[in-house]
């Protein structure tokens, strides 16, 4: 990902102008959202009155969970699921390839009540991904013995219907001369265009 932002961007921080070239935080972002989606049950649902759903009959007041979680880690569609790979998502001249249905919906539920601020949201998980790695390298942060404390893949919590990783300490390191000027020249800019 880095690589490909140094070689869009430069010393320039990404915009969404350069979204299109940055086919790798794209495909970085639905594979964060399938491999460990923030609502893996969705919200549940309730049957308002008597409906059929494919020949079976489900009766008022049914509660209906939408297993997100589950769908998202189907072998024929995502092979080795539970691999962390956003490659599955780019073909080989590494372009984003979409052979996977509804892949740009992945983790935002479906339907009707599919959720209507998934362009919202990945707009800023774009800009904020990227932003984020052409700034910093990131790493473990280490113990007193210089060891490297680190969160396993599963170390979740339990938010109602909301599951996130466990708070965990990283070390950031700022990996462009002269950051703090171009991120502040960076805020100018943008306060400026806000108050346009
Ligand atoms: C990564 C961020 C987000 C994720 C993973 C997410 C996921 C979801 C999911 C799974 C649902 C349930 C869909 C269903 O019932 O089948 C939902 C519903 C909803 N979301 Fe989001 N969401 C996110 C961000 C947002 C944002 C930024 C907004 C508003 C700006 C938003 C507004 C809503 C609303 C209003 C509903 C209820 C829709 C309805 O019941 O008709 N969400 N979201």
């Amino acid at each position: 990902a880095q690589a490909q932002l140094d070689s869009i961007c430069g010393s320039h921080a990404p915009s969404f102008e350069d979204r299109e070239q940055l086919p790798y935080i794209e495909a970085l972002i639905k594979e964060t959202m399938r491999w460990r989606p923030v609502a893996p049950i969705g919200v549940p649902h309730l049957a308002s009155e008597d409906i059929e759903v494919q020949g079976f009959l489900v009766p008022k007041g049914t509660l209906f969970i939408d297993n997100i979680w589950s769908q998202s880690r189907d072998p024929a569609l995502y092979p080795n699921p539970d691999q962390f790979d956003p490659a599955r998502f780019l073909d080989a001249t590494g372009c984003l390839a979409s052979p996977i249905p509804d892949a740009h919906q992945l983790g935002f539920g479906r339907g009707r009540r599919i959720c209507p601020g998934r362009d919202f949201a990945i707009n800023g998980i774009f800009i904020a991904a990227a932003s984020l790695l052409w700034a910093f390298d990131f790493e473990w942060a280490v113990d007193v013995t210089g060891n490297p404390v680190m969160c396993g893949t599963l170390e979740m919590e339990d938010h109602s219907v909301l599951a996130t990783v466990r708070p965990f300490e990283m070390k950031v390191k700022p990996r462009r001369e002269g950051l703090d000027e171009k991120l502040l020249e960076l805020l100018r800019e943008r306060d400026a265009n806000l108050s346009v």
